[in-house]
C-alpha cells in the first residue's frame, strides 16, 4: 500500500525556468498510441491510495489548498464578489484551525483566477499579499473569436496586472490534426503574454480521444506553454483522472526531451478534498515530489476550498483530533 507522508511546509525551490518551447517537432508525438483501457485502469487505482494514515492527511490538504487557483468565472461576477474571493484567498482558513494545525502562519492559495474585466479589482484586493492574479483570455471558454482579438485580450489582461494567463486552444485545430496552425496560434499567445506565465487550456472534453489529448499537450508545450490545463470548467466533461494521466505523461516526455519542467493544472468539476488528494497522489506518483508545489501544480476550482476547510476543521476539533498534532514541517 502506498503511504502518503507529510509533504511539509512550502519548500523553497529555485523557480522553474520559463519554458522556451521548441520548433514544432511532429516526430515527438505523431505516432503516439494511448491505450484508453490501460489509462483508465491506472487512473482507477489512484483513489485506493487514499487509504492513508490520517495523521498525514492534514499536511496534504494544506498543500492542496496552497495549490488552488481560487476561481470565479461567472457572467454575474462583480468587483464586490472578486473582493470577497480575494479576502478568502488571503485567509482561507479560520485562525483557530491554523492554530490547531500548528501552522506558523496562515497559508494562502496559489492564485486567484478571474475574467479579464475583473483583473484590476483582484490586483487591488490582493496588493501586498504575494498572491498572483490569473486571467482567462483568448475568448474563454470557446476560443472562437478572431486571433487578433484573442491576442489583444491577453495584452489587456497583462496590462491590468495579471501575472498568469490561462489561454484556451482552438479545438478544431486538434480535431482536424492541424498541428502547425495550433502551434502558431499558441506561440503567438505565448509572445503576447510577455513575462506572464501562460497556462494552455486544452478543453480535453472536446478533444474526443486521449491520443488527441497527448498530441495537443505536446504541441502546446512545444509552443511555449508553462502549464497545461485540462478544462475550462464549461465543457460537458472536465478534469478526469485518465485525461490527467495522459497529460502528465506528455509533460514528463517533454521534460525528458527538453529539460523544461512544465506545470499541470486540472480544472473543472473538482469540488472535494478527496478530489484534491487523488490529484496530489497522481502528481507524486507520476512526476515526483517536485510537482506538489504551486509553481508546478495548480488545481483550478471555484468550490473546493470549503470542503478542504471542513476536513481540516475535523482534524483539529473532530474525530481526527489526535492526528492533527503530527508535525506538518
Ligand atoms: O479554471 C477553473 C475552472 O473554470 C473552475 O471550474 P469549476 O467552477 O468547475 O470549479
Amino acid at each position: 500500500m502506498n503511504e502518503l507522508r507529510p509533504v511539509g511546509a512550502a519548500t523553497r525551490f529555485a523557480p522553474v525556468a520559463r519554458n522556451a518551447g521548441t520548433p514544432l517537432t511532429l516526430d515527438w508525438f505523431e505516432d503516439v498510441q494511448v491505450n484508453l483501457s490501460a489509462a483508465e485502469r491506472r487512473a482507477a487505482s489512484i483513489p485506493t491510495r487514499r487509504s492513508v494514515k490520517k495523521n498525514y492527511q492534514a499536511a496534504w490538504l494544506v498543500k492542496a489548498l496552497q495549490c488552488i487557483d481560487l476561481t470565479t468565472l461567472a457572467g454575474d461576477d462583480t468587483p464586490g464578489r472578486v473582493h470577497r474571493l480575494c479576502a478568502k484567498a488571503k485567509r482561507p482558513l479560520r485562525q483557530d484551525i491554523v492554530k490547531g494545525l500548528g501552522l506558523a502562519e496562515m497559508p494562502t492559495v496559489g492564485a486567484v483566477c478571474v475574467y479579464p474585466a475583473m483583473v484590476a479589482p483582484a490586483v487591488k484586493a490582493l496588493e501586498g499579499s504575494g498572491i498572483p492574479v490569473a486571467s482567462v483570455a483568448t475568448g474563454f471558454p470557446a476560443g472562437l473569436t478572431p486571433l487578433p482579438q484573442r491576442l489583444a485580450e491577453i495584452r489587456y489582461a497583462v496590462d491590468q496586472g495579471a501575472q498568469e494567463i490561462d489561454i484556451v486552444i482552438h479545438r478544431a485545430q486538434v480535431l482536424l490534426q492541424d498541428w502547425t496552425a495550433l502551434y502558431d496560434e499558441v506561440a503567438a499567445m505565448r509572445e503576447a503574454c510577455g513575462d506572464a506565465h501562460m497556462k494552455a487550456i486544452l478543453a480535453t472534453g472536446d478533444l474526443k480521444t486521449l491520443r488527441n489529448v497527448y498530441k495537443a499537450s505536446m504541441v502546446a508545450m512545444q509552443a511555449g506553454a508553462d502549464f497545461i490545463k485540462t478544462s475550462t470548467g464549461k465543457e460537458d466533461v472536465n478534469a478526469t483522472l485518465p485525461v490527467s494521466l495522459t497529460m502528465v505523461r506528455a509533460l514528463r516526455d517533454y521534460g525528458e526531451l527538453t529539460g523544461f519542467q512544465i506545470g499541470f493544472k486540472p480544472a473543472g468539476g473538482l469540488k472535494t478534498a478527496k478530489d484534491a488528494m487523488n490529484w496530489l497522489i497522481l502528481m507524486k506518483e507520476e512526476l515526483g515530489r517536485r510537482w506538489l508545489e504551486p509553481d508546478l501544480f495548480r488545481i483550478g476550482a471555484s468550490s473546493m476550498l470549503g470542503d478542504i476547510e471542513r476536513q481540516l476543521e475535523h482534524h483539529v476539533t473532530g474525530r481526527y483530533a489526535a492526528a492533527s498534532h503530527q508535525p506538518l514541517a
